[in-house]
């Protein structure tokens, strides 16, 4: 897990490392700029001409830095200068004294536009030294980068995009932003993926003891700690070891959510699925998954009763294409009521209990709630709209109710009662499509039923579930479809090395 941390707390993390290891802050603008050089020598070919504007902080520093490193390779660099090096921090003058003399260094003002060629732009204008809106001559830096057709590669942070809050104004758009050791915060928010484009995290040497005397509850979540979290199945393991799932749903032209679902819960690895839906249902879903079990209520179009002997099942999902008629409100809550084992609760039974005070005091710490933007606007009654206030609320919804809150979106926020919150670092713009919610909900659910902690499984779930988004999206682009998502899950296991 990264810790997430404040631009202030950053720079005072910094200064204790450098002071503790003996190091210089030079060294470790070097360090900064050769990781971030290693990941454009595997991404980029020395054909491209690479164009980087700088300013005169340490990100400008940074900039210089990779300028004479990237040089030094054989990569074709020119620098041009926002500002005045007479103005710049020591370790940008530091590197300028150093910028080989072959490298052009013009002045950002002096740049012809209607003759200015490159393939690949690197900003390292400003990081996260940044303390008010963009204007002048960086505002017009901008303006006239983000109109280039070429691709735009952020160091540390796009210019004019503030480490914890939303950004005012105008701000430098990537397609890719590599960061230094850990992400700062407004780089996971949802409105910032048009600047940030993809975020790259590149170690820098910063080992975790030094974040600790630092207080966040956020974190950012890794590969490793997905690997930690996840259970290992033996040669004799049996179907009942891989869980009995109950998943709760579907309405009359809403059936396909809760097919998604137990679909998505079969491929992420469930040993038995049962489905509790309307009587229309049946026929159409043993028809069409034949792997799964189905179980009706009492009406034929709606959900109006709860499936008996509940405590047959490891876990339960319900919510999917369920609808929101008092009928259905009615058969939730007795499920709420009557049954004591772990839950997902997603979709219209979130509308329910969204408008329900009696329902939301039956949410307990066995449940996993999975809203979207707008759900999660229903269930606090309140506008979600600013991402800090956003986050804040998610805090404050888990602890009140004592549930981990899945607030789905770019970089899915996992909250935990404890106060802990994590963001998801896998996902792509393709899962931007009907039914990836109901997708989710299954491969929640299915961790429950493997034996999976409700964190364990929100954490393992939403990583999955990105990565498979992720690969189906490699593949179908902006064709994918929810289907593309569950067919693609079994991969994210070869992808972790897991069986
Ligand atoms: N702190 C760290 O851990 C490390 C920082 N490094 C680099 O250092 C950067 C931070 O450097 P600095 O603190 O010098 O800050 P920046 O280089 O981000 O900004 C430089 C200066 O620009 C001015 N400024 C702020 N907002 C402005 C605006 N809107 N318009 C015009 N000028 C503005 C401020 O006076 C600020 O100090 C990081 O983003 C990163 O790139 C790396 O070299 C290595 C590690
Ligand atoms: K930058």
């Amino acid at each position: 897990m990264l810790k997430i941390l404040s631009a202030r707390q950053i720079k005072s993390l910094e200064e204790s490392y450098l002071e503790e290891k003996g190091i210089l802050s030079l060294e470790l603008m070097e360090t900064a700029a050769e990781a971030f050089c290693q990941w454009y020598m595997q991404n980029f070919s020395r054909r491209q001409d690479i164009a980087i504007f700088c300013g005169t902080g340490n990100n400008g520093g940074d900039g210089i830095a990779i300028a004479r490193l990237l040089s030094r390779q054989g990569y074709p660099v020119c620098v041009y200068t926002l500002g005045d090096a007479k103005d710049g921090t020591a370790d940008y003058n530091s590197n300028l004294n150093i910028l080989p003399t072959n490298i052009v260094n013009k002045p950002f003002s002096n740049i012809d536009w209607e003759r200015f060629r490159c393939h690949v732009i690197i900003d390292a204008m400003l990081g996260i030294g940044l303390n008010k809106p963009l204007e002048g001559k960086y505002l017009d830096a901008v303006k006239k980068l983000n109109s280039q057709k070429t691709m735009r590669i952020a160091v540390d942070m796009p210019t004019g995009l503030p480490s914890d809050k939303l950004v005012d104004g105008e701000a430098f758009q990537a397609h890719y932003t590599v960061t230094f050791q850990t992400p700062k915060l407004s780089a996971l928010f949802p409105e910032h993926a048009a600047y940030v484009g993809d975020l790259v995290v590149k170690d820098i040497g910063i080992d975790g003891k030094y974040f600790n005397g630092y207080e966040s509850s956020r974190y950012f979540v890794e590969e490793k700690d997905i690997l930690e979290r996840h259970k290992i199945f033996h040669k004799a393991s049996h179907k009942g070891d891989f869980g009995k799932v109950l998943l709760v749903g579907g309405s009359k032209g809403k059936l396909g959510a809760i097919m998604l679902s137990a679909k998505a819960a079969l491929r992420t690895g469930s040993g038995l699925i049962s489905t509790f839906v309307p009587g229309f249902g049946l026929p159409i879903m043993q028809s069409s998954i034949h792997e799964v079990m189905v179980e009706t209520c009492t009406g034929n179009d709606i959900l109006d009763s709860a499936p008996e002997n509940l405590d047959r099942f490891d876990t339960i999902a319900i919510g999917p294409g369920m609808g929101t008629d008092e009928k259905t409100a009615e058969a939730l809550k007795n499920i709420l009521e009557s049954y004591k084992g772990k839950m997902v609760i997603d979709a219209d039974a979130l509308n329910i209990i969204a408008k329900r005070k009696d329902l939301k005091e039956l949410i307990t710490s066995q449940m996993i709630l999975t809203p979207h933007l707008k759900e999660f606007e229903r269930m606090v009654g309140d506008d979600v709209k600013y991402p800090e206030g956003r986050i804040e609320k998610a805090l404050e919804f888990s602890q009140t109710y004592g549930c981990v809150l899945i607030l789905k979106g770019l970089h899915s926020l996992i909250t935990t009662p404890a106060g802990i919150q994590y963001f998801n670092p896998t996902g792509s713009q393709f899962l931007a499509t009907g039914g990836t919610g109901d997708v989710l909900t299954g491969v929640v659910a299915s961790y429950l039923g493997q034996g999976y902690s409700v964190e364990n499984a929100a954490l393992c779930g939403v990583y999955h579930h990105g990565l498979a988004g992720q690969l189906a999206g490699e593949d179908q682009r902006r064709g994918t479809i929810a289907s593309d998502v569950i067919e693609k899950i079994p991969e994210t296991y070869k992808n972790l090395g897991l069986s």
